[in-house]
């Protein structure tokens, strides 16, 4: 099976979790799509749900197949949020933002009971970094935000390219209409400390790295589907199961 495969099927085993009635935070990105494309089929069919999206990209998506949707003006408080991820590492904590949704991904995800995090097994890592961290950043005072970034990084010993995200040869531009930085730091040993440190900036508006958010990561792999569950409190263990 290929990745693409793999993220329907990671879709697939999310939906079980999904029953009459919910509220749910519909995430962005082609699994978040994948569970979309699921999730219509099902509605088409007599399920009962309403989804607030997490960019104007699911949005259309949703309107497109179907999904009924509302807002967090509407609906505030959400049972369920199931989104994709760029990375995940063993506690759950993730880097998001490939697709540029971060900050609304994050804020619909804060306003749920749980998060359901699906992906291929590709994005499962032992130490986040690998892949870019999206910095959502004000445009105003870009040049000055970036250094900030640069100094508040070398400060935890951390060091690499921050790069403007762009498109089309023009920046890109995210639905809140905000910039983003790019940020190739490699591993990032304490997230805690680098979110503290890039939240200290006044610029930055948001960043992708989602800790103690998601409650549990359905990945789909050659051998099956894998489902990990974040530690409830500090201290305890993760339970992996595999189906
Ligand atoms: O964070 C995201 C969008 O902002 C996506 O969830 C992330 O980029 C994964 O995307 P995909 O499902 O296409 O691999």
């Amino acid at each position: 099976m290929d990745a693409r495969q793999l993220k329907v099927e990671a879709a697939r085993a999310a939906l079980v979790h999904v029953s009459d009635g919910m509220r749910l935070g519909i995430g962005t990105g082609t699994t978040a799509d994948a569970f979309v494309r699921l999730l219509a089929e099902k509605v088409a069919t007599g399920l009962t749900v309403i989804g607030v999206p997490t960019s104007e990209r699911t949005a259309a998506l949703c309107r497109e197949l179907g999904v009924p949707l509302s807002t967090l003006e509407e609906t505030p408080e959400l049972d369920l949020t199931i989104d994709g991820a760029d990375e995940i590492d063993p506690a759950l904590t993730l880097i998001k933002g490939g697709g540029g949704a971060l900050l609304r991904e994050k804020i619909v995800a804060a306003a749920s009971k749980r998060m359901i995090v699906i992906a291929d097994q590709s994005k499962m890592v032992e130490t986040l970094g690998r892949f870019p961290l999206p910095i959502e950043v004000n445009k105003f005072g870009l040049r000055a935000t970036e250094i900030a970034v640069r100094a508040a990084a070398t400060g935890l010993g951390l060091a690499g390219p921050v790069t403007l995200r762009m498109t089309g040869g023009q920046p890109f531009v995210t639905d809140g209409g905000h910039f983003i930085l790019d940020a190739s730091f490699g591993r990032i040993p304490d997230t805690r400390a680098l979110s503290n440190a890039l939240f200290a900036i006044p610029g930055v508006v948001e960043h992708g790295l989602f800790i103690g958010l998601a409650s549990t990561a359905i990945i789909a792999g050659g051998d099956g589907i894998q489902t990990v569950h974040a530690a409830r409190k500090p201290g305890s263990s993760i339970d992996h199961d595999v189906a």
